[in-house]
């Protein structure tokens, strides 16, 4: 049986907000997190990667408390690392070694595995995803779409409780995706994935959709979705963030 990644408690927001300068982006949000599988969707700018951040504990909340199994993820740093895995959107801000072996490595190393356990372990990702051959790779070789693969291999090799997935599929070419879908749809952790893609989120258990700083629905994924999709196309070109 797959363990269940929630069993030793969900993500839990409480009261949280959180902005910039004036802008005050996520307001007294309270939402408790237990489902394995949650979409988060909303236009551009509501708040979505904030969300994400604030819930791998890698910004605090201005005010109210984020908990991981009972973990303030953004006090106990120590301890998040190994509960939440975060995907960010730009691989450029997340990679900082310079070939792919070391990057993988490096929070394989951070959970206290030794260099030869580490290097083994990066191996092993490397190949099931059929890019064994990229070990000793310059990361700067590698294109957009190859560097947010190794991002995401760097993630899934730590083997957190929950992964945090912000835009895991922009860029990558339809092989690699479909390879990560059928990853990520038998991966025991729970993942919290934000997508504009709604076909990404189909079949999930549950969605949330964020709009000017609170929830705006939340559900199970199939009517959240259609409530998205609806009020989207409503909006029509007057939604287009250019
Ligand atoms: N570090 C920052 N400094 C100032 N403003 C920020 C910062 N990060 C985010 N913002 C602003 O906060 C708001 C929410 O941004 P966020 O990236 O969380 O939205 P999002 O829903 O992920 O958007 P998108 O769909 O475009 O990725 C935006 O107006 C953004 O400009």
């Amino acid at each position: 049986m797959t363990p269940d990644s929630t069993a030793m408690g969900p993500v839990r927001l409480t009261g949280v907000s959180h902005g910039f300068g004036a802008r005050t982006v996520l307001r007294d949000l309270s939402l408790t997190l237990s489902e394995r599988r949650i979409g988060i969707v909303g236009r551009n700018g509501s708040g979505k990667t904030t969300l994400s951040r604030l819930i791998a504990g890698l910004i605090a909340p201005d005010a109210g408390q984020v908990t991981v199994a009972g973990v303030d993820v953004a006090r106990d740093r120590k301890a998040a690392i190994r509960t939440v895995g975060i995907l960010f959107q730009n691989p450029d801000h997340q990679i900082i070694f310079p070939t792919v072996e070391e990057e993988l490595a490096f929070g394989l190393r951070q959970l206290g595995h030794d260099k030869t356990a580490a290097r083994a372990e990066a191996h092993a990702m490397l190949a099931r995803f059929g890019r064994a051959d990229w070990s000793e790779r310059p990361v700067a070789t590698l294109s957009q779409g190859q560097r947010h693969l190794v991002c995401l291999m760097s993630v899934l090799a730590m083997a957190p409780r929950v992964i945090v997935l912000d835009e895991p599929f922009a860029g990558l070419d339809l092989p690699t995706t479909r390879a990560l879908r059928r990853y990520l749809d038998a991966v025991p952790a729970q993942v919290i994935h934000v997508s504009h893609d709604i076909s990404a989120l189909s079949g999930y258990d549950r969605a949330i959709w964020l709009e000017g700083g609170g929830v705006a629905a939340d559900g199970p994924a199939e009517a959240t979705l259609a409530a998205y999709l609806k009020a989207m196309e409503a909006l029509g070109d007057a939604d287009a963030d250019l």
